[in-house]
């Protein structure tokens, strides 16, 4: 089995005049998962329904476990499931229900979907609800029994645009436990998203769409290094101090908050020197924390760049 099953090259869409996919291309390897990371409007749900067989590009190519998403899409659903963005949950059915009538439609017998539905429940943490209609679950249940219903027939690449938008804090993180546990099991995921620290925590590779174009990909790590080293934050008791400070130090300015962030290398030495200079003018900062890039940095980093048109 090679390693790669998503691969996408140059892949066009365009509505009319408006170019929606400007010549996307990446790779996704087996077994991982793989981040979609962008704005509203940035292509996200129209890569994913090429990927998904929905709709086909008007340029470039697209293979799932080296089948081509257009001319052999009968193979390629077959090896998929999408879960979209709006779950298609049957609200009257209860969640065994909507497991049982999806199983039907999917043609599998009996006593394998039986046996397959009690354990998607399990794994759902959707046993005490089973039996409740679907109108009556939160957000996140109405996600689980979706994302359950996709695996009736177990995939070898699940799609999931934007799994998390719309969950609270802590559904959210049994989401991100979910898909931790299904990647676990040999399932590739390809997931959608607009935020950055779910494809930090979740995601092997992220790639950041912006505009119908990748504008970078690697690890997290990969991405945050982009964006430089340590910063340290310096916070100010007073706009006094602050402006003094604003004159010797060379960094990003947050007058309302009385914060300077400046890049450290993260050695003890240059930070001694700064403080000394500090104290050298009187000023002793209220608060000194050091912070590490986030893929926030990254993102606004990639996006100013290609505002200037430096992309
Ligand atoms: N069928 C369509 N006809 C015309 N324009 C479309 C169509 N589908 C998508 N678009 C446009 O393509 C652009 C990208 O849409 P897409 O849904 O792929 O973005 P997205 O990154 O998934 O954003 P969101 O998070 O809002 O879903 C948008 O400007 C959208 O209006």
């Amino acid at each position: 089995m090679t390693k790669t099953i998503i691969s996408v090259e140059n892949l066009k869409k365009s509505y009319r005049d408006h170019t929606v996919l400007d010549n996307l291309s990446f790779n996704v390897d087996r077994g991982t998962i793989f981040a979609l990371l962008g704005e509203n409007g940035a292509g996200k749900t129209t890569t994913v329904r090429i990927l998904s067989t929905l709709i086909t590009a008007d340029r470039g190519n697209a293979t799932i476990s080296g089948h081509d998403t257009k001319r052999d899409a009968h193979t390629v659903r077959k090896k998929i499931s999408l879960t979209g963005q709006y779950a298609a949950v049957d609200e009257l059915l209860t969640g065994e229900e909507n497991l049982q009538m999806m199983g039907r439609l999917n043609h599998l017998d009996q006593k394998t979907l039986t046996k397959r539905i009690a354990d998607l429940l399990e794994q759902f943490d959707l046993v005490k609800a089973a039996k409740k209609p679907a109108k009556s679950y939160s957000g996140g249940m109405r996600r689980r029994l979706d994302i359950a219903i996709s695996l009736l027939s177990t995939p070898e690449v699940l799609f999931l645009d934007e799994p998390t938008t719309g969950l609270d804090p802590r559904s959210r993180l049994t989401m991100w436990k979910f898909l931790q546990n299904l990647k676990n099991s040999g399932v590739t995921i390809f997931l959608t998203t607009q935020y950055l620290e779910e494809a930090d925590i979740l995601a092997d590779k992220i790639a950041v769409i912006h505009q119908g174009k990748i504008v970078e990909e690697g690890t997290a790590e990969q991405l945050k290094r982009l964006v430089g080293e340590e910063m340290l934050e310096l916070t100010f008791h007073d706009l006094k101090e602050f402006n003094l400070a604003q004159n010797l130090l060379n960094g990003l300015t947050d007058s309302s908050n009385l914060q300077i962030e400046v890049p450290s290398n993260g050695n003890t030495e240059s930070l001694r020197q700064l403080l000394n200079e500090l104290h050298d003018h009187s000023i002793n900062p209220k608060d000194i924390t050091f912070r590490k890039p986030t893929l926030d940095d990254v993102f606004m980093k990639i996006t100013a760049n290609s505002q200037k048109g430096e992309l």
